[in-house]
């Protein structure tokens, strides 16, 4: 049973009078309590029952057709009125409002994307009727239903407004048009319990004395404390939260007892990820404002009878940009950065061009010396040392350089500078008209005054978003204009901003063939093309969308561009497949390939896979690693949330990103953790390439990647540009495939090797097959674990800190009690965000459901969505 139904009824849009069917313009609300607002038969309103503010002012808002979009606003409400509603950006497919499946209770609503902001006021006694029935109605509802109407009218009851609501369980953000009383909440929506949502209020601070705020809010803590409240027993407590933070956490506790053990997480997880709302409305108001900045913070130069006019300078673009020098949010170079000097270069291909030392016009125009100056870059890093006159040679380059060594800017930097210098130049080559097919001229036609001359290619979101950040800061004032294509934000906002032109495009390979469907951008006039974590871009998960990219399209063919390709790893059939791509190229390795820097300390500990919890905690409260920005990888996007629950629930400024987060969520959760609000960011494999986030010292493998190379990925967010970093891992059985290629990345870059993995088996580790298949071996290499565990457990003073094994001292000496925990919560309120626990997904429906991949090793375009 559904408490709420909704039908469709005219309305004139501009009168708000409700008017016979056949109209464009349709609205509907009346709960099934028999109190229509509105008279389903004929359309027409029942004066007596309808507010009269639904006649006023609900037309005046934006009523749309098609049961897509309703904006209904009561603004003329003075609070006297009974019964009042107000829903504001109510977005739903038209199934959503077919009567007869709401009324069904045994039929799941079926409907995709349904999306609502919604807000529902009720100040009427009456409605406490409406309340009970609906408690039942949702004690009884099924939780294979998404029940968003179930949840209105659960909080039908007194003093009680959603905002920012969004039924589907993905967080949104919400571009609601009430300004301040914007404010989020996730978790009620997806209750069918809803009885604890009634004294729930959503309260942003901000809020206090709109017409929306109740008597018992204005605190964000009061939210935070209601929002986990998950029966009807715990209205009081609700209540009585109402400013107090402490009780907050109280009601998430009841909440966990009552949930078992195994649900002490997941309620965990929903208190936190309600608290993280409020405490992080100010991420979302630095997201809104990054997001304002991102298109307006421009300062463009121009490119006039064929020169380069670069623009005045202005300071506070400057200082956008460039940042000051005590700004935490740049990456500075550490002790050894002069060390890369001595690492060994290995260069093969024709007429290699000498290296430059400095930064110096020339070779490179003055003005991207003068932007480098800006940036603080004193001398180039050896990768950059040859890729800038190897790529002004106007030579493909194949480099593969340490992690953290500078490669974005070895390619940035060349290709800006050139073309600064070169300007635009159409590319007349008709090779390619020739080849073009008839797709190829509809999206020429159609993609006016896109056409951007560097076309850059990276594999995640983020990183995307990065090369873009670093592209416009080495772009200052110049005729240069630098746009960033990716997936999980809205395209038509990424295509109105390309509109304004763009030369330099940084892009997802999933976003930028959806975009080159729909003919908005053209290849045409493409001089260089990079592919940033190349072997990555062209492995199984990627290559066909680099092919149809490079290939499909109206991109010159190799010899008419320059193609560059960088990574830090580059196993060798990937390089033979990267050929296809290249035209007499120059290959360029900076350090051995595949292998990583020394400036990073590598402890590999052999810890039990039931004991990495106790492990982890143990390890983060040790001298070593406290209070420092921690990146932990686990393999799973599920264990990424129940990981970073368990952190919060310890006390810890955790936050997670992975691919299952909103593209919103993952970047406030780098966000806080870029600017220490987090101390502790856990992730999956999505965040293992070419992030640059400062002040990494510590990452953590809680479960290690199958791959050498993620290994060298992964690790390679500490140490960067020179500073010294730091990276555990924890190997068990589970691990052996990795642990002969492990052996040999720590001798090779004079690490400490743990005699436990001295001891497996040579031929175990190498091939996949063979721990499984070879029985000898096989046991051989499970007695060495087994007699190494025995180690461990009569060892209670087995050193914390060996490398031999990490034995967890909760583990040794029991888990911490309750009360400590709560200690440690209470001093440290402070919660960060996560996300749901992915079985949610499960309950609300099979469409989502089977469409889960549960093992995040693969980057945000290869992710199915639902
Ligand atoms: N010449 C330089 N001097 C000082 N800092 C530099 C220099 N070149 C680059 N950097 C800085 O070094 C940091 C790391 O650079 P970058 O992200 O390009 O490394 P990378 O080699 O691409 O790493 P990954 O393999 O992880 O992608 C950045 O913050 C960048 O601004």
């Amino acid at each position: 049973m559904v408490n709420v139904t909704t039908e469709r009824v005219g309305v004139d849009n501009t009168t708000g009078d409700a008017i016979s069917q056949g109209t464009n313009y349709y609205l509907s609300w009346r709960n099934n309590y028999s109190r229509p607002c509105i008279n389903l038969e004929d359309g027409t309103p029942e004066i007596s029952s309808i507010p009269r503010y639904f006649n006023t002012n609900w037309a005046e808002k934006f009523i749309k057709t098609n049961n897509e979009f309703c904006n209904i606003s009561n603004e003329d409400n003075d609070n006297n009125d009974k019964s009042s509603f107000e829903m504001n950006n109510f977005k739903t497919t038209s199934k959503l409002l077919d009567n007869s499946k709401l009324a069904d209770s045994s039929s799941p609503i079926s409907y995709t994307q349904n999306y609502t902001n919604g807000y529902l006021k009720s100040n009427n006694n009456s409605n406490n009727n409406n309340n009970n029935n609906n408690n039942n109605n949702n004690n009884n509802s099924n939780d294979d239903k998404r029940p968003e109407l179930n949840t209105y009218n659960s909080n039908t009851k007194n003093n009680t407004h959603y905002k920012n609501y969004h039924n589907t369980g993905h967080e949104e953000q919400n571009d609601n048009p009430n300004g301040a009383r914007i404010a989020y909440n996730n978790y009620q929506s997806r209750s069918s319990r809803g009885v604890g949502n009634t004294n729930v209020n959503h309260n942003t601070g901000s809020n206090t004395g709109s017409s929306s705020s109740s008597s018992n809010n204005n605190n964000d803590y009061h939210s935070t404390s209601g929002s986990s409240i998950d029966d009807s027993s715990r209205n009081s407590y609700g209540d009585s939260n109402t400013n107090n933070y402490y009780y907050s956490s109280r009601n998430n506790n009841y909440d966990y007892s009552n949930r078992g053990s195994n649900g002490t997480r997941q309620r965990g997880t929903y208190g936190e990820r309600n608290r993280n709302y409020y405490s992080s409305q100010r991420f979302q108001l630095d997201y809104n404002n990054s997001i304002q900045t991102k298109y307006k913070c421009e300062n463009r130069g121009k490119w006039e009878d064929n020169k380069h006019i670069p623009a005045k300078k202005n300071l506070k673009v400057e200082k956008y940009l460039f940042g000051s020098i005590d700004d935490l949010n740049l990456v500075t170079t550490g002790i050894n950065f002069d060390h890369y000097d001595n690492i060994p270069i290995d260069i093969s291909g024709n007429n290699v061009p000498e290296p430059i030392t400095q930064f110096t016009s020339p070779p490179l125009d003055n003005l991207l010396v003068e932007n480098i100056k800006l940036a603080r870059f004193n001398k180039p890093t050896p990768i950059q040392k040859y890729s800038i006159p190897i790529v002004n040679q106007g030579r493909d380059l194949m480099a593969c350089a340490q992690t953290g060594s500078g490669k974005t800017d070895a390619f940035l930097f060349p290709i800006l500078s050139k073309a600064f210098s070169l300007g635009p130049s159409i590319n007349n080559n008709n090779d390619n008209d020739n080849d073009a097919n008839q797709y190829n001229k509809i999206s020429k036609y159609r993609a006016k005054n896109i056409k951007p001359i560097i076309l850059i290619l990276a594999p995640t979101r983020e990183l995307a978003n990065q090369i873009f950040e670093e592209a416009r800061k080495f772009s200052y004032r110049s005729w240069i204009r630098p746009c960033v294509v990716y997936g999980g934000t809205n395209i038509f906002t990424q295509m109105k901003n390309l509109e304004n032109g763009s030369q330099l495009l940084v892009a997802t390979p999933g976003r930028l063939n959806d975009l080159m469907e729909r003919g908005k951008i053209s290849l045409s006039n493409i001089k260089y093309l990079i592919l940033d974590e190349a072997d990555r871009m062209l492995d199984m998960g990627f290559e066909l969308q680099i092919r149809q990219i490079v290939e499909h399209y109206d991109m010159p063919i190799a010899t008419s561009r320059q193609t560059l390709m960088f990574s830090a790893t580059f196993p060798s059939n990937i390089q033979n497949l990267a050929g296809d791509f290249l035209n007499d190229y120059i290959f360029l390795s900076v350090g051995k390939i595949g292998s990583t820097t020394d400036n990073i300390i590598q402890h590999i500990y052999y810890v039990r896979q039931e004991e990495k919890d106790n492990t982890l905690l143990d390890l983060l409260d040790s001298k070593n690693y406290k209070k420092k920005q921690t990146l932990i990888f686990v393999e799973t996007k599920r264990s990424a949330d129940a990981l970073t629950d368990l952190l919060i629930i310890e006390g810890y400024k955790a936050t997670a990103i992975h691919g299952d987060r909103t593209q919103l969520e993952r970047e406030r959760a780098l966000t806080a953790f870029k600017t220490k609000r987090a101390n502790v960011l856990v992730a999956t494999s999505v965040a293992a390439r070419g992030l640059d986030i400062p002040n990494v010292a510590h990452v953590l493998n809680y479960d290690l990647p199958n791959n050498i190379d993620d290994y060298v990925h992964r690790i390679g967010r500490t140490g960067r540009v020179g500073n010294i970093g730091m990276a555990t891992s924890f190997f068990n059985e589970n691990n052996a495939l990795i642990a002969k290629r492990l052996v040999g990345l720590l001798r090779e870059t004079n690490q400490q090797v743990p005699k436990f993995l001295n001891d497996i088996p040579r031929n175990n580790s190498h091939n996949n097959n063979s721990y499984t298949n070879n029985s000898h071996n096989s046991r051989k290499m499970k007695n060495s674990f087994r007699s190494y565990r025995q180690q461990g457990r009569n060892s209670k003073n087995h050193s914390k800190n060996s490398h031999e094994g990490f034995y967890s001292q909760r583990t040794l000496g029991g888990r911490r009690t309750e009360r400590e925990r709560d200690t440690t919560r209470n001093i440290n309120p402070k919660i960060y965000s996560v996300r749901p626990p992915h079985n949610r997904k499960k309950k609300w429906g099979s469409q989502w459901g089977d469409s889960i991949i549960s093992v995040d090793n693969q980057s945000d375009e290869q992710q199915v969505w639902w």
